[in-house]
């Protein structure tokens, strides 16, 4: 009798010639548009499936994957994975993996980027020049915050946050940060970085970056009150995920010339955002593009693409996908050889 071929789901458009190598092991449904998925399609998707690759815009929790029997495997391309409900997918044996490193150092480019395009007012300066307003030269007008030789304050010194440590060591800038445990001194020297406490992080930072995973334990983390505590002459960039601010305490204090400007790449709501946000000039906003560099982008699918194919049990990685989230809860099911389930 012959064998029949697991199944997978690609659930967006994502460089078909990488995406290509699942043929080779597995029937592949692709989704051919962009497409937001209703839960119910998505559910009915994963039910035919032994694995999926899938991106932020996939929201995938228990009533997903209540009826997906036969689903074992999840690859999210991205390294956020706050779309994915992953107790939920151990509790089901399902392996989830996430595409770290291959963006680092293309989101810290941006970040860095998107912070001093609030401080210098760059798309601001860009507008009131297209709008016709540049009739006269003004010595007053348009005047920024300075990088170079200010406080830099990384909220999440992760892999992206020391990226940008590492880019402000070229500008002479002081690094502050924050994470829930310290780094090893190893490190903090190389990025030049002093540990402080969140307080003193908003209180301290010409220049605020949040970089931090989101969870539900972090919503809204800045707030009106965090607000509150930062400098009036301070930015706030925020290239993590939109659910850390509460956007309309950040509109509040933009708009009342409580903090200087903002640099948004993520939103609450996305791609909705805020109408508030989105009537003020001392706000930079960005389609959430961090890691948009077409290497990286191809990058990350093709790392997802492999963690697929060895969670799957296939390839050279066979059950040793490269990027795991959830290996240690699932510790007990070893991950599948050819042909094997996980369970
Ligand atoms: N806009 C975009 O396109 C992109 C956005 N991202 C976002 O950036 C995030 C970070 O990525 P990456 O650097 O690779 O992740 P890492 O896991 O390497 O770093 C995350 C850092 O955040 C710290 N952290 C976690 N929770 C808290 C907390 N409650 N308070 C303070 N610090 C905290 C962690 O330290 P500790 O555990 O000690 O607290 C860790 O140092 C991703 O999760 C994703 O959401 C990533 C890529 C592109
Ligand atoms: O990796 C992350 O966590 C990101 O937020 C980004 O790299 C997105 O994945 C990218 O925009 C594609 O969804």
């Amino acid at each position: 009798m012959a064998e029949t071929r697991p199944r997978v789901w690609v659930s967006q458009p994502l460089f078909a010639d990488i995406v290509g190598r699942l043929h080779e092991y597995f029937d592949v449904a692709a989704t051919e548009q962009v497409t937001q998925h209703s839960p119910q399609a998505i559910a009915a998707a994963l039910r035919e499936v032994d694995g999926a690759l899938v991106t932020l815009n996939d929201p995938i929790g228990a009533a997903e994957i209540a009826g997906a029997t036969r689903l074992r495997a999840i690859a999210n391309v991205a390294v956020g994975y706050n779309n994915l409900d992953v107790r939920a997918m151990s509790d089901a044996g399902i392996l989830v993996t996430n595409t770290p490193d291959v963006l680092t150092e293309t989101t810290a480019d941006f970040g860095f980027a998107l912070m001093m395009a609030a401080a210098r007012r760059i798309t601001e300066a860009e507008r009131w020049l297209r709008d016709g307003h540049w009739r006269q030269w003004n010595f007053e007008s348009l005047l920024g915050g300075d990088i170079h030789r200010a406080t830099l304050g990384i909220l999440g010194m992760g892999r992206i946050g020391q990226g940008i440590a590492r880019r402000a060591a070229g500008f002479d800038m002081r690094v502050l940060y924050h994470n829930r445990n310290r780094l090893p001194e190893a490190v903090e020297r190389e990025c030049r970085a002093e540990y402080t406490d969140l307080d003193g992080l908003l209180a301290r930072a010409d220049h605020l970056v949040l970089v931090l995973p989101y969870s539900l334990q972090v919503h809204h983390l800045i707030d009106s009150t965090a607000l509150a505590k930062m400098k009036r002459t301070a930015t706030l960039t925020n290239i993590a995920r939109g659910g850390l601010v509460d956007e309309d305490a950040l509109a509040d204090a933009l708009e009342g010339g409580r903090l200087a400007a903002a640099g948004l790449d993520v939103f609450e709501g996305e791609p909705a955002v805020n109408p508030r946000l989105l009537a003020l000039r001392n706000v930079v906003l960005t389609p959430h593009i961090a890691s948009g560099s077409l290497a990286t982008r191809r990058a990350m699918v093709s790392l997802a693409v492999g963690n697929l194919i060895a969670a799957l049990g296939h390839g050279p990685h066979a059950g040793r996908p490269p990027s795991p989230v959830n290996a240690a809860a699932l510790g007990s099911k070893p991950l599948p050889q050819a042909g094997e389930g996980l369970g």
